[in-house]
């Protein structure tokens, strides 16, 4: 299978896309470690995925070079090295600019950004010891691109994660690991559903897609296990973006109810 026998850390796993990517790639063969701050769910999907899945439960919002590389740990301790990290976690909170709360765009840039730095490091480090180079794949978005005016801090965010893979992609590429991003477009989850939920802005989004839905969480998910297989021995520093041909959309199309 694709990813036999490699290690594979995945942050935000207890649901969404971070539960799609790791369920993929355990199907496709890999040790899974997925963390989250859900405690009980990681637990209880590491469970039911069985061998060669483990979790580790904390809050990246409180991110710190001990703790990313206990999360690092972990996964070497349960399966031996690390080969494909999924730093995938994240949130969103939706204010007017000029109302934007300070404290929760500090805590957005944590978990969004200064988590992904953290746990890249860790993981680099460890991956960059072991000789045999590895993936680092950050979840980014459409919104490292496209503006929303009511999401700051989600916006900025996911800017922040398209250079800084493009950092740590000449950075770490002499060691064999790639680093890439993935920016999707409107997947159905539950992060997307506290934005769909808003009639206004749905309509805004599906009359701005050309496939004319929203993504499924298995379509990220592909992505995820193609960048990090050698099928994409060539692609270093790229976001690609899964987003039903959002961003190369420039007028409407009609919404079907
Ligand atoms: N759903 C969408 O339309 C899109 C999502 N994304 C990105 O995909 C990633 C995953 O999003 P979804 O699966 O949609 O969200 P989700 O809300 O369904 O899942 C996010 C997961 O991350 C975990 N998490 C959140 N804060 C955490 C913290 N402080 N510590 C540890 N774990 C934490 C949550 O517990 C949850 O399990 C995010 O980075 C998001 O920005 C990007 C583009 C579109
Ligand atoms: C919250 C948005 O609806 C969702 O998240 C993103 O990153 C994309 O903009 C999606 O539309």
């Amino acid at each position: 299978m694709k990813h036999q026998g490699k290690t594979v850390i995945v942050t935000g796993a207890a649901q969404g896309l971070g539960l799609a990517c790791a369920e993929r790639f355990h199907a496709e063969g890999a040790n899974v470690l997925l963390v989250d701050v859900l405690a009980q769910k990681v637990e209880d999907h590491a469970k039911r995925l069985g061998e060669r899945a483990s979790w580790w439960a904390g809050d990246l919002a409180t991110i710190s070079k001990p703790m990313a590389t206990e999360l690092v740990d972990k996964a070497v301790a349960d399966f031996g090295g690390l080969d494909i990290l999924v730093n995938n976690a994240g949130i969103i909170h939706q204010a007017e600019f000029v109302d934007f709360p300070e404290e929760i765009f500090d805590r957005i840039q944590r978990i969004n950004l200064k988590a992904p730095f953290l746990i890249g490091q860790a993981a680099a480090k460890v991956m960059i010891a072991q000789g045999r180079g590895g993936s680092i794949i950050n979840m980014s978005s459409i919104n490292a691109i496209l503006a929303i005016p009511n999401s700051v801090a989600y916006a900025v965010s996911k800017g922040g994660i398209k250079q800084l893979t493009a950092v740590m992609a000449v950075s770490l590429i002499r060691h064999g690991i790639r680093v890439n991003a993935i920016g999707p477009g409107t997947i159905l989850t539950e992060l997307a559903k506290t934005v769909m939920a808003n009639e206004t802005q749905r309509r805004a989004v599906l009359s701005r897609t050309p496939i004319g839905r929203c993504g499924e969480p298995s379509e990220v998910a592909s992505v995820a296990s193609f960048l990090a297989s050698d099928d994409a021995s060539y692609i270093v520093g790229q976001t690609i973006y899964p987003d039903g041909g959002r961003l190369i959309l420039n007028y409407t199309v009609p919404v079907d109810d």
